[in-house]
């Protein structure tokens, strides 16, 4: 069944050659026992490795079972020492860090074999050398006999045809040595047994064959056999270690490291304590520039007014007085520097349209100033009177131009802003808390803002025709469901037979009349986290109500009569082009606001905002241009580059301890690799693949990077909580220091892969030793 032909192994140190084998040419049955007898370093253990396949001859041929093993690959000759062979070592090789059944099944886990199969043939193996009482042990808690009892059964386990046992007694007592040998000789009855040894009482006693060795040369053959020429009937299974069982017996190795292990990862977890207090510092301190930013934005937002200050114009003109002057008795006139500077924005439909189109993943709140007035009678204590919404404090009634001009700016508007997208969330809904009543669903719906002390602008009630007083505290249902006539144009202003319109005072017979009603639905408090404060105090209404009461007024007489005249129609005051348009607008003539507002989300959204609006003014002439006032822009310009410059300078820091642990690392993995030399032989006599003993030492990195980098983030989070009370004693900034999940989580990767790229290279030196050699190794 084996069979070795002219085998030469040679070892060439130096100058120096061993000839361990010299031409060996021998035949062994099926079943039989035998010993191998013969001076030290005459080649015995040498030709038990050639024969087991742990080591490669360099000339001649061994045949298993009529198939030539010339030609094999590294493949082949790790399913045959896996399927085909069971070794058993005079120092019994078990793998101190598993239990004994584990080291019996090992074997069968890099053939795929089952994990209850496993189990029950482990089990089996164990009972047959007597040690079916001990299934629990250790092999450090067997005595010396019992642990070669554990190696016979590991060599058993898996059913091989061949046994090659290397002074299976060498270490033991005389009595202990007739046990192991009376259990040989009984596996020799169903395999071949070549048991090497230097004691021929034993050989002679025990085995049916004895072969003498010396100098690489059978010497003396007690039993010789001719092989007869056989086809091949050579089949092999083969090896693969799942990487669960290489996390498994990397993780039992560890366990028995355990300070060890700790100290390691948490050593090699500083860089990423060091990179997740950064990040975690930096992105707090980003979330809170970030709402410094929006909250700038929602004070200043982008705004397109009729009438705009051209900055690149206006720094033009501011230059230094110094220089040459002139000497002439002439002065020059010329138009001043701020006129100069000043714009009009020819804002029309299309624009308005062009606005309306921006992305509202960048802005979804556009805000409009229209200087329409609005007809408003309100019936207190049974009398009709006109009243306004309005915090002016003139006494006049209806919306009066310089108060809706007033808020033009931006800062604390009443007509809350419209959603460009209507799903993408409501204005009010997000940023104001229902205190009483409902929010509005209609264009007629109003409603009264209060600030955080739940006060309100006392003109915004008295133009409404409360009577208050200052201080004075009015229940909300005295505001809820407050209604207000709106009298179309055509009912409010009489034509006198001159021809000039006044408005009708006859207020009750108006409100009588009149069809559309307003109502205050809801009393509304800013919510504390809103960074979009942007509704004074007082009566706030929808753009819709504007446009609403635009549409109406349109086509009514006194429009139709102020657009073909150039005097005021009420005042017979003289018109020009610009303060016609405006009073057309009062009017409700046009639909076209005075000013347009818009809130982006954040900086980086702003920037987007503007270059979408330059888009607008490309290829435009210089008057045909619309400006638009950034005022937030100049403000914060500084600060976001400011701080990823800062966060990348500081993770380049703790990279450079990353770095560090991966070496570190990497030097514990060797020595891990030296330490496991015997391990390392072990699972290959047991037939594990180079790439299977790379994977070994990969998943102990692998749990290694996996445990530092868990450590390191779990203390980086730790660290947050002092961090964070001394930057709120030294600040007033609360909460700065958050570590997100995903960063914890990336952080734990990134842990694992530089851990485990740099444990690979010794781990691949690991797979490359020769398995001859790590089974000599002390
Ligand atoms: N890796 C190696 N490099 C160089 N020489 C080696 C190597 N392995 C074995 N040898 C040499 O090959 C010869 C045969 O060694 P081997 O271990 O096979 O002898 P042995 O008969 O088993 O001896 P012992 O009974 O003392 O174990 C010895 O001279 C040894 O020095």
């Amino acid at each position: 069944m084996l069979e070795l032909k002219n085998i030469k192994k040679y070892y060439k140190v130096g100058e120096i050659t061993t000839k361990a084998l010299d031409g060996v040419s021998v035949s062994f049955r099926k079943q039989e026992f035998v010993a191998i007898l013969g001076p030290s370093g005459s080649g015995k253990t040498t030709m038990l490795n050639v024969i087991g396949g742990l080591d490669n001859y360099d000339s001649g041929d061994m045949v298993i079972n009529g198939k030539e093993t010339k030609s094999f690959k590294d493949s082949d000759w790790d399913a045959y020492r896996n399927n085909s062979v069971g070794f058993i070592f005079q120092s019994y090789n078990l793998i101190g860090h598993l239990g004994i059944l584990d080291n019996v099944e090992l074997g069968m886990t890099l053939s795929n074999v089952s994990k209850r199969e496993r189990e029950e043939k482990a089990r089996e193996a164990l009972t047959r050398v007597g040690l079916k009482d001990h299934l629990d042990k250790k092999p450090n808690q067997l005595s010396g006999g019992q642990m070669q009892r554990v190696a016979i059964a590991r060599a058993l386990a898996n059913n091989p045809d061949i046994l090659l046992c290397d002074e299976p007694t060498g270490a033991l007592d005389t009595e202990t040595s007739v046990q192991i040998m009376e259990l040989i000789r009984e596996l020799s009855k169903e395999k071949l047994v070549i048991m090497v040894t230097h004691n021929p009482e034993l050989a002679h006693e025990y085995a049916d064959r004895i072969i003498e060795f010396a100098d690489g040369k059978i010497q003396k053959d007690s039993n010789p056999h001719q092989e007869q020429p056989k086809p091949d009937q050579f089949q092999l299974t083969h090896t693969k270690m799942k990487f669960w069982t290489a996390l498994k017996l990397s993780f039992n190795n560890i366990r028995t490291k355990k300070g060890r292990t700790f100290l390691t990862s948490f050593a090699s977890s500083i860089g990423i304590i060091g990179i997740a207090v950064v990040l975690s510092l930096s992105s707090g301190f980003q979330t809170q520039i970030n709402k410094t930013q929006s909250e700038t934005l929602s004070k200043f937002p982008v705004t397109i007014s009729k009438v705009a200050t051209d900055q690149t114009e206006a720094r033009k003109q501011s230059g230094t007085s110094k220089g040459t002057f002139p000497k002439s008795t002439e002065v020059t006139v010329k138009t001043s520097a701020s006129d100069k500077a000043q714009h009009t924005n020819k804002i029309d439909q299309k624009f308005v349209d062009y606005v309306n189109k921006i992305n509202p993943d960048l802005s979804n709140n556009i805000g409009y100033t229209r200087l329409v007035g609005m007809n408003l009678l309100r019936e207190v204590d049974g009398k009709a009177q006109a009243v306004k919404l309005s915090n002016d404090s003139s006494s006049k009634s209806g919306q009066s131009m310089s108060s809706a001009m007033s808020t033009m700016a931006g800062v604390g508007v009443s007509s809350f802003p419209q959603e460009l997208e209507k799903g993408k969330g409501n204005f009010l809904k997000e940023n104001y808390k229902l205190l009483q009543g409902s929010y509005p669903t209609k264009a007629t719906d109003i409603v009264l803002i209060v600030d955080k002390n739940n006060e309100t602008n006392i003109n915004s009630l008295r133009n409404l025709g409360f009577d208050v007083k200052e201080d004075e505290k009015l229940s909300f249902d005295k505001i809820i469901g407050t209604s207000i006539k709106l009298v179309n144009n055509n009912d409010y202003y009489t034509k006198l037979p001159t021809g000039n319109y006044i408005p009708n005072t006859n207020y009750q017979e108006l409100y009588n009349k009149a069809q559309d009603e307003l109502t205050i639905t809801a009393v509304l408090r800013v919510k504390s986290d809103s960074t979009m404060d942007l509704l004074s105090p007082g009566i706030a209404y929808s753009d819709e109500l504007s446009q609403k009461i635009i549409d109406e007024n349109k086509g009514s007489d006194i429009v139709k009569a102020q657009e073909s005249s150039d005097t005021n129609v009420m005042t017979n005051e003289k018109l020009d082009a610009s303060t016609k348009e405006t009073t057309l607008a009062y009017l409700g003539g046009s639909s076209i606001p005075y000013s347009i507002m818009i809130y982006p989300n954040n900086f980086k959204d702003k920037d987007q905002i503007l270059d979408y609006l330059d888009a607008y003014n490309k290829g435009k002439s210089k008057e045909n241009k619309i400006i638009y006032t950034d005022l937030a822009g100049t403000m914060t310009e500084l600060t976001g580059g400011l701080m990823s410059a800062i966060t990348y300078v500081l993770v380049a820091f703790a990279g450079i301890s990353l770095v560090t642990s991966m070496i570190m690392i990497s030097i514990i993995t060797y020595t891990s690799v030296i330490e496991r030399t015997k391990e390392i032989g072990v699972l290959k006599a047991l037939g594990a693949r180079k790439k299977d003993i790379t994977r070994v030492f990969d998943a102990e990195t692998c749990i290694l990077g996996v445990s530092s980098g868990t450590l390191g983030v779990v203390i980086a989070w730790l660290a947050t909580f002092p961090i964070n009370s001394i930057l709120y004693s030294m600040t007033n900034l609360k909460n700065v220091a958050h570590l997100e999940l995903s960063s914890a989580l990336i952080l734990i990767l990134v842990s694992t892969v530089l851990t485990m790229l740099g444990g690979h290279i010794p781990a691949r030196m690991a797979a490359k030793k020769d398995a001859a050699i790590a089974l000599r190794a002390e």
